[in-house]
């Protein structure tokens, strides 16, 4: 059973009791859905960190235990909270651009999932804002030896700025030139088996005799940074990938032929014969399931490198022009002190700063309509502008066109 936070400040019958301080003087929002109220808070001492606790009148107004799922801010002094349709919209004061916009999902698909896993506790799940429409993550998979990574190290080459590469852990032995934390982050199989029963990784994989997975972390740093990020996972991973929440666009590579495979793996010269056969036995199967199963959006052959990357390059929807990320991000500057509202899928965010600091803000008006992705990682599609509060037809209280 959670411990009741002490609230100053009333209950709003339905919505939100906005950045209201609490008598231990910290700043808390209560926002209520249905029967539930959220109070979002921090806990005392001297790092103010982010705390869920939820009271229900279903269960005669008792205050009940909350699982938080997902990465969540780090500290927050003072922030604001929206709800929207199936999470609330969480605006950080005094912070970071690439920091002050966080979502609390309480009802969307992810979070009605976890709850059927840990039935009689509330679950929410933390996702830190994106701005701009960066695309899908490409879920890149196919038998060991077919030229995935080399078809990846050309993509990331050619548009540096555009993608960024997931970083898997695995239990395996680096490579000669291999580097920790640029191509993999290599681990030991016991803190790699407690991070996933932890819950970090969104999912993983026993390959070829050895563990991988993607971590939750390693998909977020790549988005966080304004970049497509690229996965390169067996078939089992995209499969799990596919069952997640994570949307994204799923290639299989295909060789042109097992002798040409084998070849390729035998020329690359990093396995021993043991490690070539056992990659080559599994190459087989993975074939078969990347071919029919249906987890893939395309078949990719990889015959003639050049041809393939330029086949690669069409899906992904680049062309010899197309040098620069398609939306770059944009930065947000929230105003320290600020009051929101909301008009259908618009946020308002008005500055209530003093004249001097206001002079140099503008309204912003963020734009929720084409939310994407969502716990766990971050949520994009986040439109942000910053209005003339007087040529654009809001008034400055942000309550709405005048
Ligand atoms: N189209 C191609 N024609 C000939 N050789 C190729 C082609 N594509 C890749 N190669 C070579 O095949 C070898 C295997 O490629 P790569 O390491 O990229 O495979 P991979 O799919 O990433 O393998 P793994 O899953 O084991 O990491 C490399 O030596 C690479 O240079
Ligand atoms: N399910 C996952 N599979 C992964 C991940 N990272 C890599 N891989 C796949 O493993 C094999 C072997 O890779 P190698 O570097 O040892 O040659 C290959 O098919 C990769 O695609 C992961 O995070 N999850």
């Amino acid at each position: 059973m959670g411990e009741a936070p002490i609230i100053i400040g009333q209950d709003l019958q339905n919505g939100n009791d906005n950045d209201f301080k609490s008598k231990s003087g910290t700043f808390e929002t209560s926002t209520i859905i249905g029967e539930k109220k959220y109070v979002i808070g921090g806990t005392s001492g001297e790092t103010f960190y982010v705390k869920v606790q939820i009271l229900d009148n279903n269960c005669l107004g008792e205050w009940v235990n909350v699982v938080e799922l997902g990465t969540k801010p780090i500290s927050c002094n003072g922030h604001s909270a929206v709800l929207l349709k199936d999470r609330i919209l969480i605006l950080k004061k005094n912070s970071n651009p690439d920091d002050c916009i966080w979502f609390l999902e309480v009802d969307t698909t992810y979070v009605r999932q976890q709850q059927k896993k840990n039935l009689g506790t509330e679950v929410v799940a933390w996702s830190k804002g994106v701005i701009g429409n960066v695309e899908k993550p490409v879920v890149i998979s196919g038998p060991s030896g077919v030229g995935k990574g080399t078809l990846i190290s050309l993509l990331m080459k050619e548009f540096p700025s555009m993608f960024g590469f997931s970083v898997s852990h695995t239990t395996r032995a680096p490579r000669g030139m291999e580097k920790d934390g640029v191509h993999y982050h290599f681990t030991e199989k016991n803190v790699m088996e407690k991070e996933i029963k932890d819950g970090k990784f969104l999912e993983f994989a026993s390959v070829h005799g050895n563990l991988y997975g993607t971590s939750v972390e390693a998909v977020e740093l790549v988005s966080d940074a304004g970049k497509r990020c690229i996965l390169d996972i067996d078939v089992q991973g995209a499969r799990s990938v596919r069952a997640s929440p994570l949307e994204a666009m799923f290639i299989f590579i295909c060789p042109p032929s097992m002798d040409e495979l084998e070849k390729r793996l035998r020329d690359r010269g990093t396995e021993t014969e043991e490690q070539v056969l056992k990659r080559l036995r599994n190459a087989q199967a993975e074939i078969e399931q990347g071919r029919s199963s249906g987890i893939f959006d395309h078949i990719l052959f990889n015959d003639n490198l050049e041809d393939c990357y330029e086949n690669l390059k069409k899906l992904l929807g680049l062309n010899e022009y197309a040098t620069t990320p398609k939306s770059a991000p944009k930065e947000i500057n929230l105003p320290r002190d600020h009051s929101v509202s909301k008009i259908d899928d618009k946020i308002i965010i008005n500055s209530t700063s003093s004249k001097l600091e206001k002079e140099s803000k503008n309204l912003i008006m963020l734009d929720v309509s084409c939310l994407k992705g969502g716990a766990p990682g971050r949520t994009r599609g986040l439109n942000i502008e910053a209005i003339d509060s007087f040529s654009e037809g809001f008034n400055g209280n942000g309550n709405g066109p005048i």
